[in-house]
């Protein structure tokens, strides 16, 4: 089905409908989509949560996230109103059996029984399994059900396990789609497309052209109204062990055989087994952590992170890696990896350096081509080359860029990534969403690291609010005579 065609008639269920995820993310998300006449108009989009709200209630407090979280210019009256007009709501205590399943499975038995029901669990993961297995108790996982299950997946590898076991006792692996928001990233799924439908790009591809790889994802937020949930995971669980390995996997993948869900998951888990694991011993030299402390952020002053939670913590609000993907085509090619806190900018990107032209033709060395993928914001690729200087008559050298600038049609703002990704749900794609095997896998390499850490083995390092990180990050890619690529304003 092609993705701007309307979907078919589905029933949408979210638990954990009064959440900040639902309001700030979902809702704006599936009204945009309505918007764009992807939605057809006998779709229902049921609430669930515990807080007592009847329908009038919960479609006000849906009215305000609108409002709130989308640009005036794209909220017509009469398109929130056939909106809202989708919306019910169910107070359930998801984790529990009860009489308040009934009123669910009331609200369901008014549409066809065929129909795709989305069950999207939008709440603590520990509730997953509870709310998988009430509702087979309730007979409501049909052959077309399918249940979206967000991040996080676990903070370590039996937990993890835990949830997958929970969920997966009652549903199929067909019919889990585990969300990773970055893969609903226009830029991110723009990867495949530049590797693998240009051949310039595609035979450069490797080791033999390929020097290093940067994937950054740095934020001038701190950790806004999530402090409880951050200082329990930290940057490496929050954005490493997921979304950014998931970036890694597409820059790092082999061709799959064709965009089929199965042969691009195939490839990118190929990758996640290659990655070589780091251990209490090559940890110090292979990764770096640390924790915003105060410091001015776009001219604010703003607190540290100890500050901000008010307690001491061990958690990392910063961390870089080194990785090594030990196959034939990335051999010797760091492949470096942060995120942040509090930087000086938001930038999310990935930079290739290629190995400078091996010629003494013009006396030194050329520069390094580099490519730069700016996933946002910004977003677009730039290619740096060598071009003659023109204003000398000698063949001096300098550097140009080719910007190629990723726009959508008459200058509108990028789709968030969950307006594709909730109906890819619908539709039954579930190549933007990850396998059961990829989440072990990256838990697989994340975890020793994480170990590592909890035992002290690096130290915890400190940078200011509104800086690049912290020196030791400078110097773990000094060693191969790297720096990071710092984007420009
Ligand atoms: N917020 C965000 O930006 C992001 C969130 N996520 C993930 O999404 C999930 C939700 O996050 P977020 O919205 O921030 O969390 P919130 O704490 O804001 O919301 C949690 C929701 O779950 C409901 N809930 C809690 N317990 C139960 C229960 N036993 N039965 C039914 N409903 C229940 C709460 O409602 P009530 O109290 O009324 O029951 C509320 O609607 C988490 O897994 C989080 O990690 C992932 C990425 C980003
Ligand atoms: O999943 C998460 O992602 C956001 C960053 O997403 P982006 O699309 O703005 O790059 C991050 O702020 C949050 O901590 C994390 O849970």
């Amino acid at each position: 089905m092609e993705h701007f065609q309307q979907v078919e008639p589905f029933d949408y269920v979210i638990f954990g409908a009064t959440g900040d995820l639902t309001m700030r993310k979902l809702l704006p998300a599936l009204y945009n989509r309505l918007r764009m006449d992807q939605i057809p108009d006998d779709a229902c989009i049921i609430g669930a949560a515990r807080t007592e709200l009847d329908r009038e209630a919960y479609v006000a407090r849906a009215r305000d996230a609108l409002e709130r979280f989308l640009p005036s210019d794209i909220l017509s009256p009469g398109l929130v109103e056939r909106f809202l007009a989708r919306l019910d709501y169910v107070t359930l205590d998801s984790s529990r059996e009860g009489p308040q399943w009934e009123n669910l499975k009331a609200l369901l038995a008014k549409t066809q029984p065929d129909r795709v029901r989305v069950y999207y669990f939008a709440t603590a993961p520990q509730l997953y399994g509870g709310i998988s297995e009430n509702l087979h108790r309730y007979g409501l996982i049909t052959p077309t059900s399918r249940v979206v299950l967000e991040k996080p997946i676990g903070t370590d590898m039996a937990t993890a396990t835990a949830i997958n076991d929970g969920v997966g006792q009652y549903f199929p692996e067909k019919q889990i789609y585990r969300i990773d928001h970055y893969l609903g990233k226009e830029t991110v799924q723009n990867v495949l497309a530049l590797r693998f439908a240009n051949p310039l790009m595609n035979a450069a591809w490797s080791a033999e052209h390929i020097e290093s790889v940067q994937i950054t994802a740095a934020e001038t937020v701190g950790v806004e109204g999530r402090a409880a949930y951050y200082d329990t995971s930290g940057a490496l669980r929050d954005m490493i062990q997921n979304h950014l390995l998931q970036v890694l996997c597409l820059v790092a993948m082999e061709a799959p055989d064709s965009l089929e869900a199965d042969a691009v998951r195939n490839a990118k888990l190929a990758v996640l087994n290659a990655l070589r694991p780091i251990t209490d011993a090559t940890a110090a030299t292979e990764t770096v952590r640390a924790q915003y402390t105060a410091g001015v952020v776009d001219g604010e002053n703003v607190p540290g992170y100890l500050e901000e939670l008010g307690k001491p913590s061990a958690t990392e609000t910063y961390a870089a890696i080194r990785a090594w993907v030990d196959t034939p085509r990335w051999k010797g090619v760091p492949f470096y990896i942060r995120t942040a806190k509090r930087s000086g900018r938001k930038v999310s990107e990935i930079v290739i350096t290629f190995r400078p032209a091996a010629t003494t033709m013009f006396g030194a060395t050329p520069a390094s081509n580099r490519l730069v993928l700016r996933v946002q914001p910004n977003e677009g690729v730039e290619l740096r080359l060598n071009v003659k200087n023109p204003a000398l008559d000698v063949y001096n050298l300098h550097t140009a860029d080719l910007d190629a600038k990723i726009r959508m049609e008459g200058g509108m703002p990028f789709p968030d990534s969950y307006e594709r990704l909730l109906l890819d749900a619908v539709r039954g794609d579930p190549v933007l969403f990850i396998r059961r095997d990829e989440v072990e896998a990256a838990w697989r390499w994340a975890e020793p690291i994480l170990d590592a850490w909890k035992h002290d083995k690096v130290p915890m390092q400190t940078y200011s609010a509104g800086s690049y990180g912290p020196e030791q990050a400078t110097r773990l890619l000094a060693g191969h005579g790297d720096t990071w690529h710092e984007a420009a304003e």
